[in-house]
């Protein structure tokens, strides 16, 4: 039943094509099933072949070749009909991973960690993926035991008896183990998560791993995860190792007493030899499909995994939701803050917290470390949203935007912006594909004059996170990228946090000119800054207490 349940689940969460699914199954069965006819066939040659009776022997000769031919024929269906549900689940699988990343709330990544998305992404949707197979061979196997069970019946209701009961009780057995498996799976999946995770911290971190020399240390704690994870993987095994033991022996022990028994009618006379063949070969069939159905009900549960873990993503709490399509009319560029109250959980952050910024006009937010200036950007940029009160643009509250207006109203170039390893090109066409815009934006930031001085010019390779870049040109690339979105409202995080004064100056000074046709609001711990500013903005004192 618990089985059942999975494939269920399988089928809710991927919402497969039916058609295709039953197609798949379909000549999966037309591929497969002459096959389980074969041994009778040949039986049936032996004796018209005995009884000299050579037209049935031709007609059988005939059947057997054509049942080969249709299964040949079939099997080529079958492997395009597998080609088409992998890809098309797959590639399913992977939009809605991508689409979920754009509704994620970014807080999902404190609680869960990179190394258990890109398993997810990488790993556990090609498992799925390759659900469509796995189901057409179980299908398969399990008419492959109908059938044996059917063919010895007809031989002796008893063998047909000891047949089911063999099944039925091997089965219950494994089910059982199976079911710890589940368990030991899940605890690999997540130790193979932690060894992810802390390769990639180990790949984003290299500088600094260099710099301290650490990675001797770093390999200490990188042993224990991998250690963990042979360790879960010994007990898989331990686990297989037992199941193998067990179905093997029932089946055997039976096959033993099956053959001792057809042996023994045999020489009494009451079977022919082909009888004992039929015996032998459908008994034969009905334990291999047994043994592969019960291996197959293991890998059911590592599918089970798999799609839990998927759905789980997929279905984790996502962000306010706002209109994909529409347009307001924003009555100016003016940002307005009423009565407004934020709190991560329990840590109040803002409480009825009130503020007008003028369009137009650079203003800063300063305030200690802590205070809620990221915290203000995230509201603003719909990252989290107000538990009381509310922001308004130009008049609206900001939850009522559609989305892509939002995104084309107001933009923020960060601390440390990230860009794609991709052409500097590539990267802004990203924005908008429009060369003459992209160099009017680059030559607003300032930062034209440079890539046009080297070899490759927009076409110049960006490693990821343009670190081939200066922070001061970086800085510059990310000024240019948010004027390219062309938004009105544009916030700084820290932009010259990381740059000399001189570069700091200067980028300060491309931003104010920036603000006849925009309205900034800049965090900033450089007090030498704010003289570019038209007002400043003291968080402290409208926060919670
Ligand atoms: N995702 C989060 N979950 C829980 N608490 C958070 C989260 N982000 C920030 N905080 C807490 O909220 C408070 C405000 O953080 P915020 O980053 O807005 O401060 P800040 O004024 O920008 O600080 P800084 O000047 O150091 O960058 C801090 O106490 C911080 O620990």
């Amino acid at each position: 039943m618990k089985n059942f349940k999975i494939i269920s689940t399988y089928f809710r969460v991927t919402q497969v094509n039916k058609k295709e699914t039953f197609l798949l199954i379909f000549f999966s069965l037309l591929s497969n099933v002459p096959y389980l006819f074969i041994s009778l066939l040949f039986s049936m040659a032996i004796r018209y072949l005995t009884d000299k009776n050579i037209p049935m022997l031709l007609w059988t000769i005939i059947v057997y070749f054509a049942l080969k031919l249709l299964s040949k024929v079939s099997q080529i269906l079958n492997l395009m009909m597998e080609r088409r549900f992998h890809n098309d689940v797959y590639l399913k699988l992977q939009s809605q991973i991508i689409d979920k990343l754009d509704q994620i709330k970014i807080q999902y990544f404190s609680d869960h960690s990179k190394g258990e998305m890109l398993n997810i992404a990488n790993g556990d949707i090609k498992v799925m993926a390759e659900f469509g197979t796995w189901l057409s061979q179980e299908i398969l196997l399990f008419v492959s035991v109908i059938v044996s069970i059917v063919v010895l019946g007809k031989i002796s209701i008893g063998l047909m008896i000891l047949g089911c009961v063999v099944n039925s009780t091997v089965i219950y057995i494994l089910n059982k183990y199976n079911e710890k498996y589940e368990v030991l799976m899940r605890e690999g999946k997540e130790k193979s998560d932690e060894e992810m995770q802390f390769f990639s911290e180990l790949i984003v971190g290299l500088k600094d791993v260099k710099i301290f020399q650490i990675l001797s240390q770093l390999r200490k704690r990188y042993r224990i995860c991998n250690d963990a994870y042979i360790e879960v993987h010994n007990r898989q095994i331990q686990n297989r190792i037992i199941s193998n033991i067990i179905s093997p022996s029932i089946t055997m022990c039976t096959e033993i007493l099956l053959l001792t028994y057809a042996c023994y009618h045999c020489l009494q006379g009451t079977f022919g030899i082909e009888t004992v063949l039929i015996i032998q070969s459908y008994f034969g069939t009905l334990f291999s499909s047994l043994s592969e159905f019960v291996s197959a009900l293991g890998e059911l549960r590592v599918k089970k995994v798999s799609v839990d873990r998927y759905n789980s993503f997929i279905q984790s709490e996502q962000n306010e939701e706002f209109l994909q399509y529409g347009k307001i009319k924003a009555e100016g560029y003016d940002i307005c803050a009423e009565d407004m109250s934020f709190s991560y959980g329990e840590h109040p952050i803002f409480k009825e917290y009130s503020l007008n910024i003028a369009p137009n006009t650079l203003c800063a937010l300063t305030g200690p470390s802590g205070c809620g200036k990221s915290t203000f950007f995230h509201l603003l940029l719909r990252f989290e949203k107000a538990k009381k009160g509310q922001i308004r643009i130009g008049g609206t509250p900001i939850g009522l935007y559609p989305k892509e207006q939002y995104s084309g109203l107001l933009t923020c170039v960060l601390q440390q912006p990230y860009f794609f390893h991709m052409s500097v090109y590539e990267n802004l066409a990203l924005i908008d594909r429009d060369f003459e815009k992209i160099r009017k934006a680059c030559k607003d930031a300032g930062i034209d004059e440079y890539i046009m001085s080297l070899p490759e010019q927009y076409d110049t390779i960006l490693e990821e996170g343009a670190a081939n870049f200066s922070g001061g040109q970086r800085q510059r690339l990310a000024i240019a990228r948010a004027l390219l979105k062309e938004a009105k409202i544009l916030l700084l995080d820290e932009v010259t946090s990381a740059l000399d004064v001189k570069t700091a100056s200067e980028i300060m000074e491309t931003v104010s000119k920036l603000k006849k046709n925009h309205t900034i609001l800049m965090i900033s711990h450089k007090p030498g800054e704010y003289k570019w500013c038209d007002r400043i903005i003291p968080i402290e004192k409208s926060r919670a207490e």
